[in-house]
């Protein structure tokens, strides 16, 4: 059984370009909040296909539907209609338990307050998921992760003791320690200053680089959307727009266009 989902080919020309690898898709996702006069279409029939081994940026803005879609595409959510698929799993398909599973074992997240447990070392924050998932780490995985994350003289240190530029460092190894999938960033840098943000991007663009990780990312700042591989804009819940090889001023267009036509 292969782990990935691959679009059919559409052509079977020798020549042809191979179609990128899709990690996580939706299709036709719709999320809808409250009743009647409150009734809110946070998504609106929602197509996307996230490419394995990049960094994609999902934009838009405020109440566009970034956080709703990002916690439907990782299984934190569930919509009202759609589908999602998560490799070869439609996760909109599976029981709680078994959704539970896949997050643990597939998915990792990195939140924008940081979200570790104050009374643990760094090591142990991030071994934490491994250790309730009773896994062993791979071997090695671990100290490449600790290395790329550059935090080998913190390691003792509870999150009280470290810059949250560190924390979220920390953090992002959380994530990476079961080598999962994908991981979803919310607002990474939300609450960080220009240069800690800066070596947080610059980690995630890293893993990219070098671990072939597929990280999908919400942001606000066209800064950090610039360090994507590709930029997805959303509006009134629907992907109006997207971007490759984006640079913040390219974006920071874009987002005044789009607040141009609200
Ligand atoms: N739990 C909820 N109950 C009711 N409405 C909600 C809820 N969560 C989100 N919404 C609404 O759904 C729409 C999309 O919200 P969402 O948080 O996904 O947008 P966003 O683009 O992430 O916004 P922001 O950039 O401000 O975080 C908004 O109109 C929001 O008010």
């Amino acid at each position: 059984m292969t782990e990935e989902w691959r679009p059919a080919p559409s052509a079977p020309e020798p020549a042809a370009v191979a179609e990128p690898v899709v990690v996580a898709r939706a299709t036709a996702l719709c999320k809808t909040y409250g009743v009647g006069e409150a009734r809110v279409v946070a998504l609106d029939r929602v197509d996307v296909a996230i490419r394995a081994g990049e960094l994609t940026a999902i934009m838009g803005p405020s109440g566009s539907g970034k956080s709703t879609l990002m916690h439907c595409l990782a299984g934190l959510d569930a919509a009202d209609g759609g589908e999602v698929w998560i490799g070869d799993t439609e996760i909109t398909a599976l029981r709680d338990d078994e959704l539970t599973r896949l997050r643990r074992d597939r998915i990792g997240f990195v939140f924008q307050a940081f979200n570790l447990v104050p009374t643990l070392t760094a090591l142990e924050n991030i071994t934490l998921p491994l250790d309730i998932a009773g896994r062993t780490p791979e071997p090695g995985w671990i100290t490449r992760v600790i290395d790329a994350v550059g935090l080998s003289d913190r390691l003792r240190h509870r999150p009280g003791e470290l810059s949250g530029g560190q924390q979220q460092r920390v953090a992002c190894a959380r994530a990476l320690a079961a080598r999962p999938r994908i991981v979803f960033a919310d607002e990474p840098t939300g609450n960080l200053d220009s240069r800690a943000g800066a070596e947080v991007l610059d980690l995630m663009r890293q893993c990219v680089d070098s671990f072939g990780q597929t990280i999908v990312m919400v942001t606000h700042d066209p800064v950090a959307a610039s360090y994507a591989d590709r930029v997805l804009f959303l509006a009134d819940g629907r992907v109006v727009d997207e971007m490759t090889g984006p640079t913040a001023e390219r974006v920071l267009e874009r987002m005044k266009r789009a607040e141009g036509t609200r």
